[in-house]
């Protein structure tokens, strides 16, 4: 047995693709669209994974689009699902640049967490050693949960 992906439902899927790749980094590696069930698949893989994802279709997040507008609700027993990053600070900076809320600052170099559009909370985790810990993060508190 090995893992293959997690799916996530999404309401937006520019506005999903938008945060996923354009602003946490990961890349979409191939799309379905099933007219008969009137929804897209859309897979992504991290750049780190990119030829395994090639290879064997894992590690990868699936996001799934349903055309006709659907209310997600619920799934806050599922936790978040969770990267390691070059550089935790540039992450978190391009994501807040990007306007995305940085719900758990790394005030510790080391960690930070944000949540997708729809909600799904994603841990961000410095490569290797903790960074130093520097500002603006360091005294940056948390907003809300995640
Ligand atoms: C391609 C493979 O990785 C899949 O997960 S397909 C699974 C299939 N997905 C859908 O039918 C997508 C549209 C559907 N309306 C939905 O929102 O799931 C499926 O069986 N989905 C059910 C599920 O609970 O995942
Ligand atoms: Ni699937």
């Amino acid at each position: 047995m090995r893992y293959l992906h997690t799916m996530v439902r999404v309401t937006d899927l520019d506005v999903s693709l938008r945060f996923w790749c354009d602003l946490l980094g990961l890349r979409e590696v191939r799309r379905m669209e099933n007219e008969a069930g009137r929804f897209t698949l859309v897979f992504l893989a991290a750049p780190k994974d990119l030829d395994r994802s090639a290879a064997e279709r894992s590690p990868e997040v699936e996001l799934t689009y349903n055309w006709d507008p659907e209310v997600y609700t619920g799934g806050r027993n599922f936790g978040h699902l969770a990267y390691k990053v070059d550089d935790i600070y540039a992450a978190c900076q391009r994501l807040a640049d990007g306007g995305v809320t940085i719900n758990r600052p790394p005030r510790d170099g080391r960690m930070a967490f944000v949540r997708s559009p729809d909600g799904i909370s994603i841990e961000l985790l410095q490569e290797g050693e903790p960074q130093a810990p520097a500002e603006p993060w360091a005294s940056m508190p948390n907003t809300g949960t995640w």
